[in-house]
């Protein structure tokens, strides 16, 4: 059976380095090519890559996909900076190349995937919840792509059972001391040296709390969820977002 081409856009980056070896290691994959920023995008159809695996900044992800989704070309991505805009422009592309996938996934950790999860099945039966993301310091967006996501999941679990808004006597505060509001969930941002990325939800009721904590130690956490992405997304057309959607969780 031929390889599947994949390409790396930010190969040069963290998480990019990891996934360049990550396709490299893999049978059934084959790395076409590894681009940084300032490389010609044409090196993807030249080399005749299938999948692009997008790694880069919120600043480059759009102009990379239009140029993947006009060509065809298949692309799972992990860079962040989603908003309502940017997803509706996609979808717009993608309605118009309908045999072209594309995965967003605010995380491709596993652990990750289930802390939303969990987090979204506990929701309902917390009076609070607030969320907490860690990161090393050179991360350039707050609060993080998994983090936005679980507060929306959290906040969309909540407002389908009826869950009345978290109690908060605050009436003064320093701006930014409860945190940024994502659809009504506090979500706190750290940035530490020595951490890569870390997130917990915590949840209280009346007399206990619930925390679910995830550790991404090492960037070879994401790699499984790359690779399964990457294998994935060409069977599957259209806009995927959220590595769950790949997993058979329920
Ligand atoms: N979904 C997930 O599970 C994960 C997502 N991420 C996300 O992935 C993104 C990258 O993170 P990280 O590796 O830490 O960041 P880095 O800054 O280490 O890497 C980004 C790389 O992309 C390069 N780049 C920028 N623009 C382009 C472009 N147009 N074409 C090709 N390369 C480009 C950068 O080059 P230069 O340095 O010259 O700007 C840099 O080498 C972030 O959005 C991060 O949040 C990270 C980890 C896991
Ligand atoms: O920048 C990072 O490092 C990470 N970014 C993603 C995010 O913003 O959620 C995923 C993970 O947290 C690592």
């Amino acid at each position: 059976m031929s390889k599947l081409r994949v390409a790396v856009l930010g190969a040069k980056g963290r998480i990019g380095s990891e996934a360049v070896r990550a396709v490299e290691a893999a049978d059934d994959l084959e790395l076409v090519a590894a681009l940084g920023r300032g490389d010609g995008l044409e090196a993807l159809t030249e080399a005749g890559a299938q999948v692009v695996v997008e790694l880069t900044t919120p600043d480059s992800v759009m102009d990379n996909l239009d140029f993947c989704v006009r060509h065809g070309i298949h692309a799972v991505v992990g860079t962040t900076g989603w908003t309502e805009d940017r997803l509706a422009r996609l979808r717009g592309w993608l309605d118009a190349a309908p045999a072209t996938g594309v995965l967003i996934a605010p995380n491709f950790s596993i652990g990750a995937v289930l802390t939303m999860k969990f987090a979204q099945l506990a929701a309902p039966y917390f009076e609070s919840v607030e969320v907490v993301e860690l990161h090393h310091p050179k991360k350039v967006d707050a609060p993080s792509g998994t983090a936005t996501r679980t507060a929306q999941l959290i906040a969309a679990a909540r407002a389908k059972a009826g869950t009345a808004p978290a109690p908060d006597a605050t009436t003064t505060a320093l701006d930014g001391a409860r945190g940024a509001d994502v659809d009504g969930v506090p979500v706190h941002a750290v940035r530490l040296r020595g951490l890569l990325a870390h997130q917990e939800v915590l949840l209280g009721a009346e007399g206990e709390t619930l925390t679910v904590r995830h550790d991404s130690l090492h960037h070879s956490s994401f790699m499984p969820g790359i690779l399964l992405g990457v294998r994935r997304v060409v069977t599957t057309p259209g806009l995927t977002f959220g590595l769950e959607h790949f997993l058979d969780l329920d």
